[in-house]
């Protein structure tokens, strides 16, 4: 049986639209990223139907849920899951997972049996009479993943799913949840602002901003090759913004070369990605900078000068510190027209 997703969209909420098409292939995971406030929930409640369509459809299989008609949510089979797990306060830990299966027909004492494997798989076989108030977050969150995933959905909408999690339980639950995913062959749409869950989750990443595609490609292409500002700084560069001239950008203060694109014309807006390992500084260099703020990790220490520009080296080296003039020296910026349109060249199917 197909899960595939294959959703157009286009929802208004007061002065804001989404417009947005979304494929997503049977047992497969996008990614949908983006600024805060660019659409991620709105397209997320749209697919679990609970934000209503201006205009377009949403397809499971060759099951309809919006086009000629709307399916209510809970006939669906696409199950929301958020930072906040909230479960039924007023049922236990078990009744909470067996709620999906007794909903859909299954005799309750069958639904409890499977709620006491699914509480056995998810290491928490004690705590099944208790009301969800006296588990953990993290506790609560696995119950949350039970839930969803003993109900047998089509699709998970997964908002943000780890951001409230503490350092200990954040890796058990994302180990939990790609076990359980590829185990029961869910399609998954995970709406992050981690570009390392995006990679390892993720077939094909969608950027959202103010409500359209900025972005649709794989996630080692937006690591290699961000296409928008917003996807660069994610993954990890230095942005600058300014205007390309020359074979440089020229932001208010400094002229810093970069490799640009063919489509990248002089005079156009633009921004630079910089790796921080690609830039040097130094006592004499090209950008005129001063130090903004010297971080250490890991063994490497990071400058970062008031231009935005980052420079990694040693901790070993004389390192500047905050408030002194350095020299920057970029070795390789990645330049890119400030305003992007989707790549044409790049499928919207995932
Ligand atoms: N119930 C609502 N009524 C009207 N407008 C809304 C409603 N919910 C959200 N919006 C607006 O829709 C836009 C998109 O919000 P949405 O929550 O989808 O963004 P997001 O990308 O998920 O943001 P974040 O990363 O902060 O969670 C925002 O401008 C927001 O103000």
């Amino acid at each position: 049986m197909s899960r595939e997703l294959v959703a157009t969209l286009e929802v208004k909420r007061a002065a804001f639209t989404v417009a947005v098409d979304i494929a997503v292939p049977s047992g497969g995971c996008v990614a949908l990223l983006g600024p805060n406030g660019s659409g991620k929930s709105t397209v997320l409640g749209a697919l679990a139907g609970l934000v209503p369509l201006t205009a377009g459809a949403v397809r499971v299989g060759d099951r309809v849920l919006d086009g000629d008609a709307h399916m209510p949510p809970d006939r669906r089979r696409v199950t929301l899951l958020e930072q906040k797990p909230r479960l039924f306060p007023h049922l236990s830990v078990a009744d909470n997972i067996a709620f999906g299966p007794i909903a859909q027909g299954t005799p309750r004492r069958e639904a409890l049996a499977l709620a006491r494997e699914w509480l056995r798989r998810i290491g928490l076989s004690d705590v099944g009479r208790r009301r969800p108030e006296r588990l953990s977050g993290g506790q609560q969150q696995r119950v949350a993943i039970a839930r969803a995933l003993a109900a047998e959905p089509d699709v998970l909408l997964l908002d943000e799913p780890f951001a409230a999690l503490d350092a200990t339980s954040a890796p058990i639950i994302r180990r939990l949840l790609a076990d359980e995913l590829s185990r029961t062959g869910t399609t998954c749409v995970l709406v992050t602002h981690d570009l390392s869950d995006a990679w390892q989750w993720a077939s094909r990443c969608i950027v959202l901003d103010a409500g359209r595609v900025v972005e649709d490609a794989a996630p080692a292409h937006i690591v290699a090759s961000p296409a928008t500002p917003f996807s660069a700084a994610l993954a990890g560069y230095s942005v600058i913004h300014g205007r390309w001239a020359d074979g440089t950008v020229i932001t208010d203060d400094h002229v810093i070369p970069g490799d640009a694109g063919g489509d990248v014309r002089d005079g156009d807006p633009v921004f630079g990605a910089v790796a921080p390992r690609d830039v040097g500084f130094g006592e004499s260099g090209v950008v005129a900078d001063r130090v903004r703020a010297v971080s250490v990790r890991a063994g490497r220490a990071y400058v970062e000068g008031e231009s935005g520009l980052v420079a990694e080296a040693p901790v070993t080296v004389d390192l500047p510190t905050a408030g002194q003039s350095v020299w920057l020296t970029p070795h390789r910026m990645i330049v890119r027209r400030a305003s992007v349109q989707p790549r044409s060249s790049e499928s919207r199917t995932a």
